[in-house]
């Protein structure tokens, strides 16, 4: 299985995002600038987080319109998994691809330490290796991460179980419903302000973004790998 990992101008845990796909989990991946415009060769796709063109006007509201986001739009299409992490998740909903808005934080500063997280739905392609209801530790690292969304679409998502990843405890930027991830309709595309590639490892102080990615991983094997 191949893994892409889009690099914007700004783009600043891309290294981290290749490091748990080639090192922790030992599977195929490659770097992808954003002027690519065919990601055909690539099994799924992941935007790093950052700080793409420097969040002028809004995180992610240029990175949007980088020649390689249509290539995402047709892997989505496509049904294969894509991933936004942190200002990845940002482009994604700048891009339309998943549904609400990114607010400035409530308290209004950058917050950058680890968070707990209930795994709300675990019968998503990110995240059939958790319990259900498992509360794991992430690290988060954002300024824009108050999701909201008017009335209907919260609905949406929750009768959709759209919402994969909510905060646990305390919710530390005021997003809506203690949204903390959320799928689109179909199931493949995941963005989620907390980054499981910081959280690879006992070292990095939790393992527990290791099995988002084996998720992936797993849910590729089903459906690609032919057994006799
Ligand atoms: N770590 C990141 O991806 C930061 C995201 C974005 N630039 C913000 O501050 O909200």
């Amino acid at each position: 299985m191949k893994f892409a990992v889009v690099v914007f101008p700004g783009s600043n845990c891309d290294v981290d995002m290749y490091h748990a796909i080639a090192d922790e989990l030992g599977e195929e991946v490659e770097y992808v600038w954003h002027e690519e415009d065919n990601l055909d060769r690539f099994d799924a796709i992941l935007l790093p987080g950052g700080f793409s063109y420097g969040d002028y006007l809004r995180s992610g509201a240029i990175a949007r319109f980088s020649k390689v986001m249509a290539a995402v739009k047709k892997a989505a299409e496509a049904g294969k998994p894509v991933l936004g992490v942190c200002n990845g998740f940002q482009i994604l909903l700048e891009a339309g691809l998943l549904p609400g808005a990114m607010r400035r934080n409530q308290g209004l500063k950058f917050i950058c330490r680890p968070v707990q997280l209930t795994v709300e739905n675990n019968e998503t392609m990110f995240t059939s290796a958790y319990e259900k209801g498992e509360v794991i530790t992430i690290p988060i690292a954002h300024g824009e991460g108050n999701y909201y969304c008017d009335e209907q679409t919260l609905e949406r998502l929750v009768e959709n179980r759209q919402i994969v990843f909510r905060y646990h405890g305390e919710n530390p930027n005021g997003s809506l419903a203690d949204i903390a991830g959320i799928v689109n309709e179909r199931g493949n595309v995941l963005g989620m302000m907390p980054h499981p590639e910081r959280a690879v490892d006992a070292l990095l102080g939790s393992a527990d973004g290791l099995k988002l990615f084996r998720s992936i991983v797993n849910y590729w094997r089903e459906t690609h790998v032919v057994t006799a």
